[in-house]
């Protein structure tokens, strides 16, 4: 499919249903897709998309349910692209301020871009046919639909773990996220950015407990925020600034940052010890090279390298570390508000494999820290599996191990934070 964006003869409802198709129908993730399919577009043009695209996430069994109702069979096979684009148009009649002639007129001529012109008359009487039921079928929706908007086997999942809590859990997973800062203490107090913020009409809140956290009242584009590109603040969830506090990085201390990618929490650690020796580790080579980017736009310096967390013999060199933090790759279920594509890509059957991954990253990595030492296991998941009853195990196999309480558990939303697990260890 081409689209010609110079000329802005692009159709932004083409653009949508290409970035939904490439999650659903490739399993490309969200932020992925939206990269490969938006980086011609323009600011204004580029929000819009990803607006619809996280909402369609958020809300994908309802527009779904809607489409069944109408059509008597689904499109399929070269024509499943025309599926997304109605998806695109249902879901800006029902959640966006755009007038439905617009949605409905900009929607069916978004089967153009595909080449799809037979398609043309079929889109527009779904979408009118929408337009008149639409009432009717919200209520049939609320009666018999999924209105959990996540999938069976993670409601199951979360029932079983948070019989009390597991509803807050779905509707706290069902809206969007705040968006968190780190201010970088080298440079900036979180009073004195707060203050810079406002200077550029940008109002915000200072975390209670983190001295370092800042949420924004309202999120911006990061292209917004004043001193972004000298280093003076990142982007990053309160939760996930806890790891870096929590394992306690001193100056001039060998470190550890397994799992590193994008470096997010290699940057914390440094702006709290900058003079400590970080190794910041990751398997995935195109992620690892945005932990270079993020250590280069901070100022900081730590060494960077690809390699597998299983298998350290590889390119640890024998070295041993004074404070290991292995972030480990996880389901990433307390992150759904914030990446809502994962309840689609993630299968069930995924959970005890990521929990075999992170086990053996844990017990290999173990030999590499030094007596004395600690570890911090992160995820951002909420499920026990891959969190508490990993520790559990972990400390009843291996006799040097001694866990320092508490254990962690953010759930979703918790003092306005993603979700994240965090045992710290010591090596005794
Ligand atoms: C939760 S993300 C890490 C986020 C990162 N710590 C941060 O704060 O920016 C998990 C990372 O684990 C990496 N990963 C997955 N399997 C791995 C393995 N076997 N060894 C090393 N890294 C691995 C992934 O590439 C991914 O970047």
């Amino acid at each position: 499919m081409v689209f010609k964006s110079q000329s802005k003869s692009y159709n932004l409802r083409a653009i949508c249903s290409q970035v939904v198709f490439d999650v659903l129908d490739k399993g490309v993730s969200l932020s992925n897709a939206l990269v490969q399919c938006t980086n011609k577009l323009n600011d204004k043009d580029r929000a819009l998309v990803q607006e619809i695209c996280f909402g369609i996430m958020r809300v994908l069994p309802e527009i779904e349910f809607y489409i069944q109702s109408l059509m008597v069979k689904p499109l399929t096979g070269k024509n499943r692209i025309i599926h997304y684009l109605l998806m695109v148009g249902i879901y800006q009649i029902v959640y966006t301020r755009v007038p439905e002639h617009a949605s409905v007129g900009d929607t069916v001529n978004g089967v153009i871009s595909f080449r799809k012109t037979a398609l043309k008359g079929l889109v527009n009487g779904v979408l009118r046919s929408f337009l008149r039921e639409q009432d009717a079928l919200k209520q049939q929706f609320l009666a018999k639909g999924n209105t959990t908007l996540h999938p069976s086997w993670f409601i199951k999942r979360i029932k079983h773990a948070y019989p009390d809590q597991w509803q807050a859990i779905i509707d706290n997973n069902n809206q969007k996220p705040p968006m968190w800062l780190r201010v970088n203490q080298q440079h900036y107090s979180a009073q004195d950015y707060q203050t810079l913020l406002l200077q550029h009409g940008i109002t915000s809140t200072i975390d209670v407990k983190l001295p370092t956290a800042l949420r924004l009242d309202v999120p911006v584009a990061i292209n917004k925020l004043p001193k972004f590109t000298e280093g003076v603040v990142t982007v990053q969830d309160r939760s996930a600034q806890h790891a870096a506090y929590l394992l306690d990085p001193q100056n001039g201390e060998a470190i550890l940052d397994l799992c590193a990618a994008p470096g997010g929490k290699t940057t914390h650690i440094l702006e709290l010890a900058p003079q400590a020796n970080v190794l910041a580790v990751d398997i995935d080579s195109e992620r690892v090279k945005r932990i270079n980017e993020n250590l280069s736009r901070l100022k900081l310096n730590a060494d960077v390298i690809v390699g597998d967390g299983v298998k350290p013999e590889q390119w640890a060199k024998g070295k041993k570390f004074d404070r290991i933090l292995l972030d480990a790759p996880c389901s990433a279920t307390g992150v759904i508000r914030r990446h809502p594509d994962i309840k689609w890509l993630r299968r069930d059957s995924d959970i005890s494999e990521l929990a075999k991954l992170q086990y053996q990253i844990l017990v290999n990595i173990w030999s590499y820290l030094k007596v004395g030492g600690t570890l911090v296991y992160a995820t951002c998941s909420i499920l026990p599996e891959e969190n508490s009853l990993q520790i559990e195990r972990f400390l009843k196999e291996t006799n040097d191990a001694k866990l320092v309480e508490p254990v962690i558990q953010y759930l979703p939303s918790e003092e306005e934070g993603d979700g994240f697990f965090y045992a710290k260890l010591n090596k005794i």
